[in-house]
């Protein structure tokens, strides 16, 4: 494992631009199994888990060509693919449960033991995956692990799911693109990166509506085609160059056409005391007052809440944290999503930071911190990763963080970007 050192209080000014989004270049990696033409995507990042999935498509037979420097992956799944290498998932991404639609479309069966683990969040259920199969036709024996068979073409189901997964709504979209008919799922994730795969299937053949709402209907096609798609910028690494930039008392400006999805993560940072100036094109961290937005309404704390889209995304909470050491005031961080995200939040006393983790859901952050320098020990998540390495650099000193590789998951070369941008910042080991 690898860890970061990071000697912060060191300003960081300059241009950026973000990379593609991991959550939206694997789901459309994995939809391009659904057609047997190729299919090209560009502004794709170069991280481990876009690795992980390429290495399992050329294991089943697969054509992949991904040219790092230039952003650009070529995708072609030939007609016939070897079902040999299909039931080794790759491990330790999410994304693998991913695979699960397509696969089956493609090869009528899937068997596989994994239970698709990512970031070490509390637990990753694959229940709605494999229950949206089954809707949808697919037999399942679970007498040695998890054994699916699909044999005819999947017939237009409706469902109304338990609660907005990102994941599970694209395993629904993946299997009703294919479908035979016109299927409805309520209660759909909304993402950006969702919306990025809906657009892509949309492309691809498939009659699909309600796309970015909780609604989605999908009319099926027999046939998919090919398609060339640009992979969305990542909305999580734009809050990130900004966060970076406003704790160190610089000004960096982003540049990205996402502006539209940013407003309530801006606003949610500017709770924090982050100043912004957006413009068309791109937006600036101008300032960082230190004060948390007290409200109106007495005996209630500043909040920061997580949930599914248009919500504050969970995937952010932990860099709004980074940036919430440093405040003067109280704040409270509330992941309605996950029940295991915030334990590591234990680490942050190193730094000299008074946390208060009030259930698995909430912590609170006393302002006012006596902030120091410290060796921390990343969790397996990768934005935890990055809110460590936010509340490090607004420190003066030396600190490090370890463990620190889930960051090649989702942020390429992210030390050489903060790096360009003035900071000190270096991977050791
Ligand atoms: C590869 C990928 O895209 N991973 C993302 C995806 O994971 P993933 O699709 O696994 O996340 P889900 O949206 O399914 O939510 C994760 C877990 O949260 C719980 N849950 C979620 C919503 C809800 O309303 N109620 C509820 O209980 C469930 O236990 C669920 O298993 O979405 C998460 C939530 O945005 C992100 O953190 C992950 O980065
Ligand atoms: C939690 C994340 O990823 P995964 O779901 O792939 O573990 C993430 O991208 O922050």
């Amino acid at each position: 494992m690898a860890n970061l050192i990071v000697n912060g209080g060191v300003p960081l000014n300059g241009r950026i631009r973000p990379s593609g989004n991991k959550n939206a270049v694997l789901p459309m990696m994995c939809a391009s199994l659904l057609t047997a033409e190729p299919v090209t995507f560009t502004n794709v990042p170069d991280i481990t888990d876009v690795a992980k999935i390429g290495a399992y498509f050329r294991e089943i037979g697969s054509e992949v060509e991904h040219d790092v420097e230039a952003g650009t992956l070529r995708l072609h799944h030939p007609k016939t693919l070897d079902p040999a290498g299909a039931e080794h998932l790759p491990l330790g991404i999410r994304s693998a449960v991913l695979l699960l639609a397509p696969v089956l479309h493609r090869m009528g069966r899937l068997r596989f033991d994994v239970d698709a683990k990512g970031c070490a969040l509390g637990i990753r259920e694959i229940d709605p995956h494999i229950d949206t199969l089954t809707t949808f036709g697919a037999a399942l024996d679970k007498s040695g692990g998890i054994d699916l068979t699909l044999k005819t073409r999947p017939e237009a189901r409706s469902i109304w799911a338990e609660y907005a997964s990102v994941t599970a709504t694209e395993t629904f979209a993946m299997i009703a693109a294919v479908a035979e008919g016109t299927s409805v799922l309520t209660n759909a994730a909304s993402e950006p990166h969702v919306q990025a795969l809906c657009r892509m299937l949309s492309d691809m053949g498939a009659g699909v509506e309600g796309i970015g709402t909780s609604r989605l209907t999908i009319k099926g096609r027999d046939r998919l085609g090919g398609t060339t798609q640009r992979v969305p910028d990542d909305h999580h690494e734009v809050a990130t160059f900004l966060a970076f930039g406003g704790v160190t008392g610089g000004q960096v400006t982003v540049e990205t056409d996402i502006i539209a999805e940013m407003p309530l993560i801006l606003e949610q940072f500017g709770k924090l005391g982050l100043q912004f100036e957006t413009r068309e094109g791109e937006v600036t961290v101008t300032g960082w007052t230190r004060q948390v937005t007290q409200p109106l309404t007495q005996q209630m704390t500043a909040k920061i809440e997580a949930a599914p889209w248009p919500y504050f995304p969970a995937d952010l909470l932990p860099q709004a944290v980074g940036v919430a050491v440093g405040c003067e005031g109280d704040v409270m961080f509330w992941n309605k999503v996950y029940e295991g995200a915030l334990a590591w939040s234990s680490e942050l006393a190193k730094f000299g930071v008074r946390a208060h983790l009030s259930d698995p859901h909430r912590l609170i952050l006393f302002g006012g911190n006596r902030l120091k320098p410290a060796e921390v020990e990343a969790p397996y998540i990768i934005r935890v990763v990055v809110g460590l390495a936010i509340a490090a650099m607004q420190i003066e000193g030396r600190s490090k963080i370890l463990k620190a590789d889930p960051l090649r998951r989702a942020h390429p070369n992210l030390i050489e970007n903060l790096t360009r941008l003035g900071a000190d910042i270096a991977w050791e080991g």
